[in-house]
Formats: structure tokens, sequence, C-alpha cells
């Protein structure tokens, strides 16, 4: 005999479990959450009524929206693009899952400060895009401004198929690359106005990243953390830079560190660094 699953009674049977292992919903004004959801982790193997709820906060989206405001319209493609995310989370490491209730202050509002900071700027290349941070967030920001467009580079083949279907999905101007940046900095033969990296490596390294393309007249912005400090002291050994430390909007200790100009101080030293040795 079959068992067929009534995916109400699905629904009920897993909400008792849920809120018998979790504390009180610590979001209470939440509009779109369903209470015990913490971790996308919990919506795997569940049915597809199941996974429209949404383990991000709309307290946490209304606080982002605050800081980073933007239209209806980039509002719109940002919710498809955070909806595929937390699909795609249950089978692929897009972002820590600890982190999806705050994926809008933690991620999105972190990927949208870098607009304010390069305003004039068109053409983005967002290195080592992983699940689209800053590189989608900022396609979606872009879609509506004539002649913008975002390189999402990704040598990681599930995340390069993840990055594919969230342009798709959000029809925003990005191109996905599949390739080692070093490849992609290699081959650029069209214009960037900024490129930007988060999460991706000390900035020694990042430096030796972008020089060609900031030699060419790109801004870089690197989002980075607390310990930003101790990396500019180490970048100095091999470079020469005058670099802009701007606090993140999100608050805690994020930092924003701003190039326009990288000079290489001794060429075997940067070349080591590059190497990461
Ligand atoms: C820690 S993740 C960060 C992803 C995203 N920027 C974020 O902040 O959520 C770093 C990503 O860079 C990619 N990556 C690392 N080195 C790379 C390289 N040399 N070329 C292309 N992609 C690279 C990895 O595959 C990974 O997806």
């Amino acid at each position: 005999m079959f068992h067929v699953k009534h995916p109400q009674r699905e629904v009920a049977a897993t909400r008792q479990r849920a809120v018998g292992q979790w504390p009180t919903d610590p979001y209470p004004r939440r509009l779109n959450v369903w209470p015990g959801i913490r971790d996308a982790s919990m919506l795997d193997g569940m049915s597809a009524p199941l996974q429209k709820y949404s383990p991000c906060s709309a307290t946490d989206k209304a606080a982002a929206l605050a800081l980073t405001p933007v239209s209806s319209e980039t509002e719109a493609r940002l919710d498809a693009y955070v909806d595929l995310l937390v699909q795609w989370q249950t089978k692929t490491n897009l972002v820590a899952s600890s982190t999806l209730p705050q994926l809008w202050t933690r991620h999105i509002a972190d990927s949208l400060q870098l607009l304010a900071l390069a305003p004039q700027a068109k053409c983005w290349a967002d290195l080592g895009s992983g699940g689209g941070f800053p590189g989608v967030v900022l396609a979606c920001a872009l879609a509506d401004i004539e002649g913008a467009r975002v390189d999402l580079v990704e040598r990681n083949a599930k995340k390069a198929a993840f990055l594919r279907e969230a342009v798709r999905i959000t029809a925003s101007p990005a191109s996905v690359h599949l390739m080692d940046i070093g490849d992609y900095v290699d081959r650029s033969e069209d214009r960037i106005d900024c490129v930007t990296a988060r999460a991706l490596a000390p900035l020694q390294v990042l430096l030796g990243f972008v020089e060609p393309l900031v030699n060419k007249g790109a801004k870089a912005l690197f989002l980075k953390g607390q310990d930003v400090e101790a990396e500019l002291t180490e970048a100095t050994r091999y470079w020469n830079i005058e670099p802009r430390i701007h606090s993140s909007c999100t608050g805690g200790q994020g930092r924003i560190a701003e190039f326009d100009h990288i000079e290489r101080r001794d060429r075997r030293g940067a070349r080591q660094a590059w190497r990461g040795s």
C-alpha cells in the first residue's frame, strides 16, 4: 500500500516538531516567516508547500531597506533572488546557514552599500561571486540603468550554475564567467569602472588580482571584516597604496577598503604575495 502524504498535515506535523525544538520566535512581527525555521537545512526534504516558508525575517528585510533603500522594481528582483537562494541553500552551501535570518542586513544591505561609493560606475566586475554577494545584488539594483552590466567571476561550477539561474530569474544585467580570476583579468578587454570582492582573500592577494584593472582606471572596493588594519599593514610590505577605509553601514566590525591607485613596491615581493606565499 502506498503511503500518501497530505501536504497540510505534513505542514502541521513539521510545524509542531519545529516549535517544540526551537525557543519562542524572536521576531514576533515577521510577516512571512514561519516560527521555528531558523536554518534552511530544516527545509531539506520537505514538500513544495513547506518550502514557501522563508527562514528570512521581514523585520530584518525592513531594517536592510531602511539602511539601503531601493526602488520597488529592485526590491522585487531581490525578493526573487532571495527565494532562489533559500531553495538552493538546501543543496549548495551559498552562505552560512546561520546567517539566513539576517540575510537582508548581513548580505544584501552589505552589498548594496557599495553603490554609494561608486555612484557613476556602470560596469562592474565581482571576483569570487559565490552565492552572488555583492555581484548579483548590485546587478539587481543596476537593472534599470542603461548600459549597466556586472561580470560575475566564479570558478566553482555549481555556484556558477546558481548565479546563472539568479541572473535569469531576476532579469538583471549580469554575465557569469566560470573561470579563474587570473584568466578573467588577463582576458578582460571591456571597460570596468568598479571591481569588487567579498570574503575572497587577504588584501595583499586581492591587490594582485585587481592591479591590471585598477591600472586601467577601475576603482576597487573590498568588503572586509575587523582584520582590515592587520591586512593593510601586511599589504604595505608589497604595495604602495593609499586606501580609504569606510565603516559598513550595517554596523559591527565590517569595513570597506577602497583603492583608486595601486603600485607594486617590489615586483618579486608582490608576485610572491599574489601567489599567497
Ligand atoms: C568564501 S566565498 C565568498 C563568496 C561571496 N563573495 C560572498 O561574499 O558570499 C569565495 C568564492 O570565491 C571563489 N573563488 C576563490 N578563488 C577563486 C579564483 N581564483 N577564481 C575564481 N573564483 C574563486 C570560490 O569558489 C568561492 O565561491
